[in-house]
């Protein structure tokens, strides 16, 4: 997978250089390019930004550079090819639809992301218009919480997406029993020592009953998800 981040603050995603993601890069799993969106300001000053239309506060993100940004990103009308092809373009914004894992995996089968970091109070929509022409695009909220700008949610999700690319993760095994992965919340894990601060391990775990421990573990899982989050139970 081929994955392209626009940003102004390029420097953010040196995170990605460690960890598994880092090592997914190093294994060939993944391709990373990050691109200053500075790069495609012309001006003097490298603007991005300029005062919204209609008046209001702060600043929006001038359609200038975004367009040149995402032309030299995003093949010739890749939109409307009959296989879906060409990149999926995915702007982090709190107007979008709600990322979930359903969200991971389904990016995780793309071939090319591109992420394009907003900032100030957002993007001039024409980018959003204009790009919608050429390829698949995607307004992506993190939740219903306010952020500075998409930095931290490309972070969020470029993490999300790069643990289900295969080989990334060294046990696809554990990729199966986590929250989310089944619907349910995930149920409660324990390691040695078999007591700790008087508190005991529950004894199923230490039975060697399989067939119970499975049971279990998936009572626990209704349980925590009946009391803290009802709404996915449906
Ligand atoms: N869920 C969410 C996204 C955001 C963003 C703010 C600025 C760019 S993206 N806030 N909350």
């Amino acid at each position: 997978m081929r994955i392209d981040i626009v940003t102004i603050f390029p420097t953010f995603f040196d995170a990605l250089d460690i960890s598994l993601l880092g090592k997914a890069k190093s294994a060939g799993l993944l391709e990373l390019g990050v691109h200053d969106l500075r790069d495609f300001a012309h001006d003097r000053h490298r603007s991005v930004d300029d005062t919204p239309y209609g008046g209001g506060a702060g600043m929006v993100m001038k359609p200038e550079p975004w367009g040149e940004a995402l032309d030299a990103l995003i093949p010739e009308r890749s939109a409307d090819r009959a296989d879906g092809s060409g990149p999926l373009v995915i702007f982090p914004s709190p107007a979008g639809e709600v990322f979930t894992q359903a969200s991971a995996r389904a990016f995780a089968a793309e071939s090319h992301l591109v992420f394009g970091c907003g900032r100030y109070e957002g993007i001039d929509q024409r980018v959003f218009d204009d790009a919608a022409e050429r390829s698949r695009v995607k307004l992506v909220s993190m939740g219903d919480y306010v952020l500075n700008g998409g930095e931290v949610a490309v972070l969020a999700m470029i993490e999300a997406i790069g643990r289900l690319i295969p080989g990334v993760v060294g046990n696809p095994e554990s990729l199966v029993e986590e929250s989310h992965e089944d619907g349910l919340l995930e149920y409660p894990s324990y390691t040695k020592p078999a007591e700790w601060r008087g508190r005991p391990v529950p004894p199923v775990l230490l039975s060697g009953n399989h067939g119970a421990i499975a049971a279990w573990r998936r009572e626990q899982q209704l349980e925590r998800t009946r009391r803290v989050r009802p709404d996915l139970l449906g």
